[in-house]
């Protein structure tokens, strides 16, 4: 038996770095068709502002492993509606997730294929779990980056197509200076 050496590593709690992990960028241009107002995204796209960071230490998509990863969600709005991660549902769909809130405020939309969503929202020292089957997307509130910590079986893989389609049956905007989760109008299931 070949074991795998056992490792420790040391989230920058200010920044989100993982020392070592892999680095991956959303901009605005990797996030079309996403947001609400088209308007408000072309002008934002001028700017082509990165979205996210994602910092991650993955394992073969093996059966019985664990993958974890930082996400800094940066701070800002397409028209009403706050920055979010793409969102996805898991490729093996039973597969559950665990978030853990490190700086900054935000929150979780989950969703389930028949369009069930709920929210749930995230400050440092939170822990949400993602139950098995429910699509799930993370949104920063705040004005400053919105860090957590992602932990996931190695081999859950990542489903985008049906929310890159369809989106949530929620949006997360900001209305009156309040956050507010509002129906989408152009949601169908
Ligand atoms: O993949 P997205 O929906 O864009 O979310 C961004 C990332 O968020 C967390 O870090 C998850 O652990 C990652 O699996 C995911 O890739
Ligand atoms: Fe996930």
């Amino acid at each position: 038996m070949e074991y795998k050496k056992p490792m420790g590593v040391d989230i920058d709690l200010e920044t989100g770095v993982i020392p070592g992990a892999k680095k991956l960028v959303r901009r605005l241009s990797d996030l079309k068709g996403y947001f609400q107002d088209e308007e408000a995204y072309a002008e934002l796209l001028k700017e082509n502002p990165v979205v996210y960071e994602v910092y991650a230490v993955e394992q073969e998509a093996k059966d019985g492993d664990l993958n974890f990863a930082t996400t800094v969600l940066h701070p800002g709005k397409v028209g009403k509606e706050f920055f979010f991660t793409k969102g996805h549902y898991h490729s093996k769909a039973d597969r559950a997730e665990i978030y853990y809130g490190i700086k900054g405020r935000g929150g979780m939309l989950l969703q389930t294929p028949e369009g069930r969503a709920e929210w749930i929202e995230m400050r440092p020292g939170t822990v949400v779990y993602v139950p098995p089957y429910w699509a799930h997307r993370t949104v920063n509130t705040g004005d400053e980056p919105f860090v957590f910590l992602a932990v996931y079986p190695a081999d859950a893989g990542h489903d985008y197509g049906s929310i890159a389609e369809k989106g949530f049956s929620k949006l997360v905007v900001e209305e009156n200076g309040e956050v507010r989760v509002v129906d989408n109008p152009k949601w169908k299931e």
